[in-house]
């Protein structure tokens, strides 16, 4: 739909956008990024023929630009208006009549039926026919930026060219009409934006063009302009890279500049024992990854129960329950981890392990009613369990990679499995060693402060105290446990 090669030019002798070529398929919605001065304002200008070009060619359906007439070019292509004080003689709904003006021909310019269904189709499209007949004047910013756009649907263009389009929209409206745009490609509309919004352009765009400087730092679909060393390298920022949650695109988070903190360690010391809970309270919010039955995930938490329930406990609506039970205590759920065991408070058991540079303070509860030796096939896993569950709480002192967390809980998983062995739990169907039960629960949380730890296998540092801390805190609660029931 429009091809640009080679483009360079500006403003008089200097030049702004030097050697930029790229292609945008028609349905395609393509993003321009890059930041404040880098040129994406000017190559857009060249695109619509507002600025001569210096060099270098562009078609438009395979014509050069040059070639079209301005009201011919109009019919092909729109561009978003910028508000100027002339707008505010008008009305909303004039405001868009002005987009019909390259479908009007002859020397009396008429206004046909087809004209006022367009238009009104723009306005209903854009939410804007609610305030038609409101002049510009009375609308806020972004009311008035969906006007523009709307004037420039009703222009009724193969090719959309936007400046920030996103600009002075609030959430749901900034959603709205990327959804619009998304629906309006997808029906064949081609569409080139600026964006400032990296995760929105990430979001919606098929494609993203990275200015740096007036030339193409890099092209290509989200995920390969989306790297944090591209966008360091351009913006100067650092900022870190996660998934979306829900859609497989990637999001970039800004870093804050850090600020001097002291270490935090969590310690036996903040263990407060109820009889029917433990909990933990960090005097820090600690990144968390857990399986818990309340704060599951990933998340930052400040608060870590662990409740006893009765063996009859009933899990029909448990998640309800538990939420109630823990907001009674008084935890915030959106701060607390909270998990369930039927052992007794009392048997559990905790270890601190300091090696190297990190220390770990792990806290487990350890009931085996149900074990389970997980490399054997089972009947069903409806079948009726004696109630049992081993909850294991890692803390570790240091600034964990995600790495780290994930080869934490390998570890974790594995010194568990090992305590199980040593201490002879045994699989009573299949009647082997068992390596764990049916519904054990575990999180890794970290202070994020103190010495960086990218692994935490086996045989690193924080592995070694995660692998030592779990080992002998559910050895020690498997004991006592042990004892406690014995005749
Ligand atoms: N009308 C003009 N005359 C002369 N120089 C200009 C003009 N408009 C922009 N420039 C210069 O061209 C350079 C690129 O500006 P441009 O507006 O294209 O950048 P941009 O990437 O769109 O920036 P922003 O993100 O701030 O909108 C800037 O250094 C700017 O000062």
């Amino acid at each position: 739909m429009i091809q640009a090669g080679e483009l360079s030019g500006g403003y008089g002798s200097g030049l702004i956008v030097r050697g930029v070529s790229f292609s945008v398929k028609k349905g395609e919605l393509f993003g321009v990024l890059g930041p404040n001065g880098s040129g994406k304002t000017t190559l857009m200008n060249m695109i619509s023929g507002l600025i001569a070009l210096e060099s270098g060619t562009i078609l438009v359906k395979g014509k050069p630009i040059q070639d079209y007439s301005p009201k011919e070019l109009a019919r092909v292509m729109a561009v978003l208006p910028q508000m100027t004080s002339s707008h505010f003689a008008y009305s909303v709904k004039e405001t868009v009549s002005l987009g019909r003006y390259a479908h009007q021909s002859g020397f009396f310019k008429s206004w046909t039926a087809d004209d006022e269904k367009v238009v009104l189709g723009a306005l209903q499209k854009t939410g804007t026919l609610a305030f038609a007949y409101k002049p510009l004047s009375a609308l806020s910013g972004g009311e008035r930026q969906r006007v523009f756009l709307a004037q420039a649907l009703a222009q009724e263009p193969e090719i959309l060219l936007l400046d920030e389009p996103t600009n002075h929209l609030d959430l749901s409206f900034q959603k709205d009409l990327l959804d619009l745009l998304k629906k309006m490609t997808a029906d064949g509309l081609t569409v080139i934006s600026i964006f400032h919004d990296l995760n929105l352009a990430s979001l919606y765009c098929d494609r993203l063009l990275l200015m740096k400087n007036g030339s193409v730092h890099t092209i290509g679909a989200a995920a390969d302009i989306m790297k944090e060393e591209h966008i360091h390298d351009v913006y100067n920022t650092d900022v870190q890279k996660q998934p979306h949650p829900e859609v497989p695109k990637p999001q970039m988070s800004l870093l804050p500049a850090a600020s001097v903190e002291n270490s935090i360690e969590i310690t036996e010391d903040m263990i407060e024992w109820h009889s029917d809970y433990i909990s933990i309270k960090s005097p820090i919010q600690l990144k968390v990854l857990s399986s818990g039955v309340i704060g599951a995930g990933w998340g930052w938490r400040s608060a870590f129960v662990n409740r006893h329930v009765d063996k009859n406990y009933n899990m029909d609506h448990f998640e309800k329950e538990a939420s109630c039970y823990f907001q009674e205590k008084g935890f915030d759920l959106h701060e607390t981890v909270g998990m369930m065991t039927a052992v007794m408070m009392e048997d559990a058991a905790y270890k601190r392990i300091v090696q190297d540079d990190v220390s770990v303070f792990a806290v487990a509860t350890a009931g085996v009613g149900n074990a389970v030796d997980v490399s054997r096939q089972r009947k069903s896993w409806k079948e009726k369990h004696k109630p049992g569950t081993i909850n294991i709480w890692v803390f570790a002192n240091g600034k964990l990679s995600e790495e780290a967390f994930v080869q934490g809980l390998m570890t974790a998983a594995e010194a568990k499995a090992k305590a199980l062995a040593d201490a002879g739990v045994m699989d009573l169907e299949s009647g082997t060693i068992a390596t764990g039960t049916s519904t054990d629960s575990i999180l890794i949380a970290s202070t994020q402060r103190g010495a960086y730890q990218q692994f935490a296998g086996s045989v690193t540092p924080l592995g070694i105290a995660i692998g030592r801390a779990v080992y002998e805190s559910v050895t020690e609660s498997l004991e006592k446990t042990r004892r406690r029931k014995a005749p």
